[in-house]
């Protein structure tokens, strides 16, 4: 008896996205089911190509569709579709066209390497297939430039003279309040000034089609991130944080701040988590130990896992390769890339509930 296409999503309908908690039919993620003879090919439209679980969701497909009598061959092309979800329509918040979703970097206080963790997994996303933007909100001390190896450049406005052209490095549109100015000069702006001037920035730039938006805000919990945090129709907010006592407490500050505003609180990174040995590769606790995954546990939130204090991220970032992009194969990589799916993960969590739940084969 020939293979009929319900027989092929009646089997899919069995396999459940382990994130989203549906089946793949349900979630609209089975298109261009085909089946010639024993033949069965369809494409499995994956929330983010960051997805973690991408091999284990293929496989899955595999097997179910495989059960079916009379099919012999199961061909399955991965894709990926994010779908958008950008904040809750405060108001005074428009989307940005094209923009998909705009995840906020923070940070309790100063130093705690947001800015490097912001850079790496924008590089991380970009490499595993997403349209990565990152803007260099921390006006205060803006260092995406450097991080990222284009201090020297600067945008260009397009044709209409309408807007800013972002500069593209490592497949990823980067823009920075530090584009605006003269370099080594301080800007001394206060928070409601800021949150004006980023909010119209943000708007007036050519960003394109972006999958992610990964905003560095600057650090702290005062007045200027606040406003900041209210002017940008935010998806969510990652908090960064070193593992000492008072870092955990600050991190608890900020994440008070973004509940406050409604923002989702995507979850907890903690960054120079623990020594890793350049000689012997051992793991030091040099802080305090598992700091992170207790704020983010007392706090109810994600925890998205712990980058080690190792002098050659820090060096990447500084000489303007971060690691992800300098060694791409090294162990570093593998853990701002672990970072980053499952930032990527919780976003399509968060968004599922613009998945539309039709039957969409
Ligand atoms: N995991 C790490 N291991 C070693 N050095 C790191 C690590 N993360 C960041 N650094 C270094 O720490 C310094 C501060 O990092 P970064 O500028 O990213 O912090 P920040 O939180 O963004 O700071 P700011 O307060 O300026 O916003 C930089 O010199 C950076 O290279």
């Amino acid at each position: 008896m020939a293979v009929t296409e319900q027989e092929v999503l009646g089997q899919l309908r069995k396999v459940i996205d382990p994130d989203l908690h549906k089946d793949l039919v349900t979630l609209g993620m089975i298109k261009n089911v085909k089946i010639e003879g024993s033949h069965v090919s369809f494409t499995v439209e994956l929330t983010t190509p960051a997805c973690p679980l991408k091999e284990e969701i293929e496989n899955m497909c595999r097997e179910a569709v495989g059960e079916i009598a009379g099919v012999e061959l199961v061909t399955i092309e991965m894709t990926a579709n994010v779908r958008a979800n950008v904040g809750k329509g405060v108001p005074t918040q428009q989307p940005l066209a094209g923009v998909k979703n705009i995840i906020a970097i923070a940070s309790g206080k100063g130093g705690v390497g947001k800015s490097t963790v912001s850079a790496n997994i924008a590089c991380a996303l970009a490499q595993m297939g997403a349209k990565v933007g990152l803007m260099d909100a921390d006006i205060y001390g803006p260092s995406i430039p450097l991080i990222m190896g284009v201090e020297d450049e600067k945008p260009e406005v397009d044709e209409q003279k309408e807007k800013l052209i972002p500069i593209e490095r490592y497949g990823v549109k980067i823009i920075s309040m530090g584009f605006l100015q003269p370099s080594g000069s301080a800007v001394i702006w206060r928070g409601p000034m800021v949150a004006k001037a980023v909010q119209q920035f943000l708007r007036d730039v050519q960003w394109g089609e972006i999958d992610y938006l990964i905003v560095d805000l600057p650090p702290g919990t005062g007045d200027a991130q606040l406003t900041l945090a209210q002017a940008i129709p935010l998806s969510g907010a990652v908090v960064v944080m070193t593992p000492q006592d008072l870092a955990a407490a600050v991190a608890v500050k900020a994440v008070s701040m973004f509940k406050r505003l409604d923002v989702p609180i995507l979850g907890i990174v903690e960054n120079m988590s623990y020594f890793l040995c350049p000689t012997c590769n051992s793991r030091h606790h040099v802080f305090s130990h598992g700091g992170g995954e207790q704020a983010a546990e007392a706090l109810d939130v994600p925890f998205f896992g712990g980058i080690p204090l190792a002098i050659d991220i820090g060096a990447d970032a500084d000489q303007g390769t971060p690691s992800v992009v300098l060694n791409p194969d090294g162990q570093y990589a593998q853990v701002f890339r672990e970072v980053a799916e499952r930032i990527a993960a919780q976003v399509s969590i968060r968004a599922r509930s613009f998945i539309p739940l039709t039957m969409n084969a």
